[in-house]
């Protein structure tokens, strides 16, 4: 790993102990008594061996009292990335999955979005959605919002002030015969992105960037869509939109779309597939559909969770690997109960394990692997690896402080194993107690600090 020439830049804090993180070659690769550094701009300045501190505190000219050394049940990794969650579901998480996608979202989901007119509503949930996704260490988080653009714009406010990394979409609907009240007339819709994103880039926040959101293809009409694939590509935006979940959204999608030869067609025919565009589930994609993917640098957000939870389609990870489509995990709140990435991390090898029962020829996807999903295949799904996702020089620090053996947390270490034990303990076992510091862009973003602690 090669270190810059930044020797001219101001170094603001150095830790020394482990760190774990994935490259492309590997999925989990551990830096044993390794010291990096981040400079003033919260980049990682250098990473280096602990042996070497000397020489580094020269050529980077710091003190060692800017030395922070980890204990030995302590590392840190890349923070996570949650490629897919709905921020104002997050207001009912951990209820109402008893009922397949299409009743669910006129059940659960629309009634419950159209309230988020509501700025004071809005900045409640909005507020405990961005804590609770940081303190589980989420650095980095692709939001849905809702058709309203003033509580989108808020969500934005909050993730920034909290110094949460952030895609922001205002949801785009201008179809919807199951809640008539929430949804938008194709004008609007279209106005009303334009103003989304106008106001959130004046904004200027320095993490907070607004992604252009079709809801899905049944949501919205061809005249809609064509327009948001024009407004992402005149303004070089992400895109973001749910695909091919459930089989009945399949079927409708074809009849309410014939011209188009499959559900990723529909996107790919209104440009809405592009090398910054990410689609949520893709469970019942096909392989043409998978290439098309793979040919126009869209990626897909594995969401297991949501998926299990209203019995919606496993994806196939392996084949989907295969086809060199990038691919991130995702809550997708609140169809998935959790907002723990943590536990798409858990649900992902447990979809795989289901998918090996029944074809004992599927290969098993490792605690390594999603743990490369859940960080630098999270930032490449969204296209953000040049920023986060592992610990390259020049790279943003985003990072977690985990320490496996935190008093009063909910693993219990028997004996010390290692890096790789600790790190496979702390995927499958461990929560927020663990985690006792987030960083994003080099800022500590947790423990919160005043007066927004609780
Ligand atoms: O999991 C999902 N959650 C949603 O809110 C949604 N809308 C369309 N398709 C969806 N899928
Ligand atoms: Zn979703």
């Amino acid at each position: 790993m090669a270190n810059s020439d930044r020797a001219t830049i101001a170094i603001a804090y150095v830790y020394r102990g482990t760190f774990i993180h994935s490259t492309e070659e590997t999925a989990v690769e551990i830096l044993a008594d390794a010291v990096l550094g981040v400079d003033t701009k919260g980049k990682i300045a250098f990473m280096g061996k602990g042996k070497d501190l000397d020489e580094l505190s020269q050529t980077f000219r710091f003190s060692s009292s800017k030395v922070t050394q980890l204990t030995q049940h302590e590392f840190f990794m890349p923070g996570m990335v949650d490629t897919h969650i709905h921020a104002p579901q997050y207001s009912y998480a951990g209820t109402a999955l008893n009922v397949p996608l299409l009743q669910w979202l006129k059940t659960y989901a629309f009634p419950v979005e159209s309230q988020f007119s509501d700025l004071e509503f809005a900045h409640r949930i909005y507020t405990k959605v961005v804590k609770r996704t940081l303190r589980n260490g989420t650095t980095t988080a692709c939001y849905f919002a809702t058709i309203h653009t003033d509580s989108s714009l808020l969500l934005g406010q909050i993730a920034n002030d909290f110094g949460q990394r952030a895609l922001v979409g205002k949801v785009c609907m201008d179809r919807n015969n199951c809640v008539k009240h929430y949804k938008e007339t194709t004008e609007d819709s279209q106005e009303e992105t334009r103003r989304f994103i106008a106001e959130l880039l004046n904004k200027k926040y320095p993490l907070v960037k607004p992604v252009v959101t079709p809801r899905f293809a049944l949501s919205c009409t061809g005249a809609l869509l064509e327009e948001l694939g024009a407004i992402a590509k005149n303004n070089n935006l992400h895109i973001q939109s749910h695909i091919s979940e459930n089989t009945k959204e399949v079927r409708l999608v074809k009849e309410m779309f014939p011209e188009s030869k499959s559900y990723t067609d529909v996107y790919h025919k209104y440009n809405l597939l592009t090398d910054k565009t990410v689609m949520a589930h893709g469970c019942h994609l096909s392989d043409e559909e998978l290439a098309l993917f793979r040919k126009t640098g869209a990626s897909l957000s594995h969401c297991p969770n949501s998926n299990i939870s209203l019995c919606s389609g496993m994806l196939n990870v392996r084949n989907v690997l295969k086809h060199k489509v990038k691919l991130g995990l995702g809550t997708d709140v609140a169809g998935g109960y959790s907002a723990s990435v943590l536990d798409a991390v858990r649900r992902a090898q447990d979809m795989s394990k289901i998918l090996t029962l029944q074809n004992p020829e599927y290969d098993v996807l490792t605690f390594e692997e999603a743990f490369r999903l859940a960080t630098l295949g999270g930032s490449q799904a969204l296209s953000l690896d040049d920023q986060t996702g592992n610990f390259e020089v020049g790279k943003d620090f985003d990072a977690l402080r985990v320490n496996v053996a935190a008093p009063g947390g909910p693993i219990d270490l028997i004996q010390y194993d290692g890096p790789k034990i600790q790190l496979e303990k702390f995927l499958n076992l461990g929560d927020d107690r663990n985690i006792l510091e987030v960083f994003v862009a080099g800022r500590k973003v947790v423990p919160f600090t005043e007066p927004t602690a609780e």
